[in-house]
């Protein structure tokens, strides 16, 4: 990653969580990864192994035993202050008395902005995820894929250099799923946005990944990262040779791992 500007920087960075009556949990152990500015790199492996631990460090909800981790070269409580990221996790968390279009505002509202210049940011953002026509609607008048979207908005709206997203499509359907994939791809090529996601999907990681980072079962390590190299992700890629080769190399990194670590899936 020489010259290329990093998002996150990540180095041995263990957590253990410690009870009251003195239990512990090895959540995650001596976890290194940078992801460069604009890359999106997935988080995969299997349920306990760590992956939601290690993005609330990232993203300053909980604290690290030890290691480092940096945000564009801030640590993560100086990032959150300046809101450099954007967060959207599985339960898309939309305020119920709120419109669609004031959940969108919401950020921009913490943040002070203007009234004319908060109505212009959420009618783009709309338009981008398609719900103009509800925006005077609130939550409970949504399907589960259109309050998702609203959430995936709303991450947007400050326009954030990194998108931190915790199985944002893991309660949709399959089809709205994929429709969602394809509109954060194209989100994504628009806002050149850094994005760390999380899913148990392995089609799902290698439709939208530079890179898939495989985990160990608790206490979480990275036992792999498969690079993948898509000119395009559209539509026809699900059926394409190299997409398979992915999904087959995720899953054999899933089940067993190779011995170098990092494998490649080349060019279609
Ligand atoms: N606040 C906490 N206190 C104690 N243990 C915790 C806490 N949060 C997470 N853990 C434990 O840390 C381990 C990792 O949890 P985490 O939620 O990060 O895993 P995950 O990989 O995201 O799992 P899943 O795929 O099921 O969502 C688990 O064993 C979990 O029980």
């Amino acid at each position: 990653m020489t010259g290329t500007p990093v998002a996150v920087s990540i180095a041995h960075v263990d957590k253990t969580f410690r009870s009251r009556k003195g239990g512990e949990v090895h959540a995650l152990s001596d976890v290194s990864l940078d992801i460069a500015a604009g890359e999106f790199v997935s988080l995969i492996g299997p349920s306990g192994c760590g992956k939601s631990t290690l993005m609330r460090l990232v993203a300053d909800l909980d604290g690290m035993t030890s290691g480092q981790i940096s945000v564009f070269g801030k640590t993560p409580e100086q990032a959150r202050k300046d809101q450099d990221y954007g967060i959207a996790f599985q339960q898309a968390g939309l305020l119920p008395w709120r419109t669609v279009r004031a959940n969108i505002e919401l950020p921009l509202e913490i943040h002070g902005w203007e009234p004319r210049d908060r109505t212009e940011r959420s009618d783009e953002l709309l338009a981008l995820i398609g719900l103009e026509e509800f925006a005077d609607h609130r939550p409970d008048q949504l399907s589960g894929g259109m309050k998702q979207r609203v959430a995936i908005a709303r991450s947007l709206a400050e326009r954030p250099r990194l998108l931190l997203m915790d199985e944002p499509f893991g309660a949709l359907d399959e089809i709205t799923r994929e429709h969602m994939q394809n509109e954060l791809v194209a989100l994504c090529e628009e806002t050149g946005a850094a994005v760390i996601f999380v899913t148990h999907s392995i089609p799902e990681a290698v439709f939208l990944s530079d890179r898939v980072v495989v985990m160990s079962p608790r206490p979480g390590r990275i036992t792999e990262i498969i690079d993948l190299h898509f000119t395009e992700r559209d539509e026809e890629l699900r059926e394409d040779s190299a997409f398979y080769d992915g999904v087959t190399a995720v899953r054999g990194a899933l089940h067993g791992g190779t011995p170098s670590g990092v494998r490649g899936v080349e060019n279609r």
